[in-house]
């Protein structure tokens, strides 16, 4: 199968820093694939030069078979590679309906075009309500987006994300500042999300890690370290001492049971 997205040599530094430095990596379509590794380890670089919100040192990005390695993030976006951010993208000033349905019109600009105006409304609106329903935000259209819970933002995110059509989509450490029940929903939110999709997780939390990743990729010191399923990567010695240091490290990989 050709991998949807596809790094070579993906490299980045900041002045004499090489904080990535000759990723490869493939992400097949379909696939959740999280990214994770100790603080320094280079998942916010590498994940800011995938999206395209950073350039590229050196190295190649490929998506959807096309070298996108030159283009700005908002045309990787229109291609389908959507990111999160950690900092809500929400307009709390809007409706939770609203701010997807500005999500829907982005995409629709053109397709809705010579629609009437009392019908594109209604096209868009229903495209919304469906978005909503999928990240279980369906009660809450007409209220106030500042009414939101924090982990209601990162659900009305989802919503929002979807409603671009994405085919790649990169969660940025989505359960941060979360609660364990928001981390809950959450994870069987990402759980539900249409199989097609293909995810890239950059998440501290390994428990949610383990659970939603079909593969795990290890970076340490700006290098892939290990790559391999939750099981191969739970065993792996090298990833192991890579923790080291931790506070965690004892259930890092044990989902904290004894
Ligand atoms: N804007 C920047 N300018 C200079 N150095 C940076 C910049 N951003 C990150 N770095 C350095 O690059 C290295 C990788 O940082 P990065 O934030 O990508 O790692 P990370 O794995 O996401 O860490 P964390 O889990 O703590 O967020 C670190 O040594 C960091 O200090």
């Amino acid at each position: 199968m050709t991998p949807l997205l596809e790094l070579r040599g993906l490299t980045r530094a900041y002045g004499s820093l090489t904080a990535v430095s000759g990723v490869d990596l493939s992400v097949l379509p379909g696939e959740r694939h999280a990214l994770i590794g100790p603080n320094g380890a280079g998942k916010s670089t590498l994940f800011a030069t995938v999206a395209g919100t950073l350039p590229a040192t050196a190295g190649t990005v490929l998506f959807d078979g096309a070298d996108v390695t030159a283009l700005p993030e908002a045309k990787r976006a229109r291609r389908g590679l959507l990111r999160t951010y950690q900092h809500s993208s929400v307009f709390l000033g809007c409706s939770v309906l609203d701010n997807v349905a500005l999500a829907v019109q982005r995409v629709h600009r053109v397709a809705h075009r010579f629609d009437r105006a009392a019908r594109r409304f209604r096209r868009t609106e229903a495209e919304a309500l469906r978005h909503l329903e999928s990240v279980g935000l369906a009660g809450r259209g007409a209220d106030p987006a500042a009414a939101l819970s924090h982990g209601e933002r990162r659900q009305l995110e989802v919503a929002m994300v979807l409603a671009a059509e994405p085919s790649l989509v990169m969660f940025d450490e989505p359960t941060a500042g979360m609660s364990a029940a928001e981390t809950e929903r959450f994870a069987a939110l990402v759980e539900r999300l249409p199989s097609e999709l293909t995810l890239l997780i950059v998440e501290h939390d390994l428990d949610v890690v383990f659970r939603l990743a079909d593969r795990v990729t290890v970076l340490h010191l700006g290098q892939v370290l290990a790559s391999g399923t939750a099981e191969q990567i739970r065993a792996d010695d090298a990833v192991r001492a890579a923790y080291l240091g931790s506070a965690r490290t004892d259930d890092l990989f044990t989902g904290g049971t004894p």
